[in-house]
């Protein structure tokens, strides 16, 4: 089978050139030529060669030697980094303690051989004729995930395999074959050492795909979630199962509008929100994936931006005041960028988990693009303004008395003028003191 070229595997046609013409095999493998049977967009071009890494360093000036173990160098051709692999094949599975050796080797087809599914184990050379001794493009016309050989094997020698493999099936709208599902619901439980950060890696991929909806209600069938090398509390787990049994059994109509949300993080509270978790179950959740701070902290905050305008009630209600009010409080409390994102997450939940209606997103939006204020040091008086004018040492209070202030001038209820402000704090000041004891 004759294909064209992809723009981005021409721009890499250089570096195959220059291997063949030293005497070495070269071809286009992975997610790439995968992508291009399809006709999908492609992201990363990876070349596989029969070249030793020393030889593909030497031919090549810019290259970073980012992989040797496993025979992987990064070749930089025109800003862009490529990595070309030399082909190899792993030792056989022999334990979780043994780590596996990698074994050059000098033909493609062993190379291939080593691959998780046969729609991963094409290649397409230079002249854009396709390589295909397993299948791979039968079986992705066919729609169904296979993998090279025997499944419990290639499972037994990566348990993220089977996480891949959820992946591949949602995004690619295949069907198992036999021996793939019997493999997961056989070897799941290995899935225990593989190391958090790379099942994160694969989530959120799957996340950010077309179909995370699928994968997540695939995830659920496949059993998998409950075999984490940091478990989750029984009780999240049974919580987390039982949404997306139920979002499986009702259809995607219990799954957030994932097409709304553009960014992975968003998508992330959407999900965790469709699936009941409030703050706390989801902070146990993102900390077994061993999330970064930063992304946990946003993920949460739009989970507690919700959790809050859930509570002021009235949703739909755009007259009613104290929406307004808790708007307001929670865009000073989590900020103008995080309030944005969470308009967002709101509106692609799910009905029955508080979606945001449409009405009132545009009501809140205009709300937020005419706050007077909406952060502390907008504010027209500063701490030592309050101190100086009040004639009190810094305490608690302060921080209580600028907050009140901001939150009257976001309202629109005090002008963000100095001298109005500070006249404003001493009312206060002075009512507080005549209610103490
Ligand atoms: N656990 C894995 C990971 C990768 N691969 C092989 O290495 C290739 C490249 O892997 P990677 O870049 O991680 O994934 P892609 O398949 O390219 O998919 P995507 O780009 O969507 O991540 C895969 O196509 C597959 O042939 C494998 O056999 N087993």
């Amino acid at each position: 089978m004759l294909l064209r070229l992809t723009d981005e595997m021409k721009e890499a046609l250089p570096i195959i050139e220059a291997l063949r013409q030293s005497g070495h095999e070269a071809v286009f493998v992975g997610g790439a030529v995968r992508d291009a049977v399809l006709g999908l967009p492609i992201h990363d071009v990876d070349i596989a060669t029969s070249a030793l890494p020393e030889h593909t360093m030497a031919l090549f000036p810019k290259c970073i030697p980012t992989g040797l173990q496993h025979g992987t160098v990064t070749v930089m051709q025109k800003g862009v980094p490529y990595e070309v692999t030399t082909y190899r094949v792993e030792s056989q599975y022999e334990g979780h303690r043994k780590p596996k050796e990698v074994v050059f080797v000098q033909r493609l087809d062993e190379d291939l051989l080593r691959r998780d599914f046969t729609m991963n184990a094409m290649a397409i050379q230079m002249s854009g004729e396709l390589y295909d001794p397993y299948q791979g493009e039968r079986d992705l016309r066919e729609k169904r995930l296979r993998c090279v050989g025997d499944a419990g094997a290639r499972f037994q020698e990566d348990a993220l395999r089977m996480v891949r493999a959820v992946r591949f099936l949602s995004a690619y709208e295949l069907a198992p074959a036999m021996s793939v599902w019997r493999g997961l619901k056989k070897h799941g439980a290995l899935l225990r050492h593989v190391a958090m950060e790379r099942v994160q890696a694969e989530l959120d991929k799957m996340l950010g795909s077309r179909s995370p909806g699928r994968a997540c209600i695939w995830l659920a069938s496949s059993g998998l979630l409950a075999f984490w090398k940091e478990p989750l509390p029984e009780k999240i787990l049974n919580q987390v199962n039982e949404a997306l049994r139920k979002a499986r059994a009702g259809s995607e109509s219990a799954m957030p509008d994932f097409s709304l949300l553009a960014n992975v993080d968003e998508r992330w509270a959407a999900l965790l929100l469709a699936i009941s978790c409030g703050g706390s179950e989801a902070n146990d959740i993102l900390s077994a994936l061993r999330f970064s701070n930063k992304r946990s902290t946003f993920i949460l905050q739009l989970i507690a931006c919700q959790e809050k305008m859930e509570s002021a009630g009235h949703l739909s209600d755009h007259d009613s005041i104290q929406l307004k009010r808790s708007w307001t409080e929670a865009v000073l409390r989590f900020g103008e960028q995080t309030a944005r994102h969470w308009l967002t997450v709101a509106g692609s939940l799910p009905e029955t988990r508080g979606s945001l209606p449409k009405s009132t997103a545009i009501y809140l939006e205009s709300v937020l693009d005419e706050m007077p204020v909406k952060a502390l040091k907008k504010l027209a008086a500063g701490g030592s303004d309050l101190q100086k004018h009040l004639g009190l040492p810094p305490g608690p209070w302060l921080s209580g008395m600028l907050n009140r202030l901001l939150l009257a001038v976001a309202l629109g209820e005090a002008a963000n003028e100095k001298d109005k402000l500070l006249a404003l704090a001493k009312i206060w000041s002075e009512e507080d003191q005549s209610h103490e004891p």
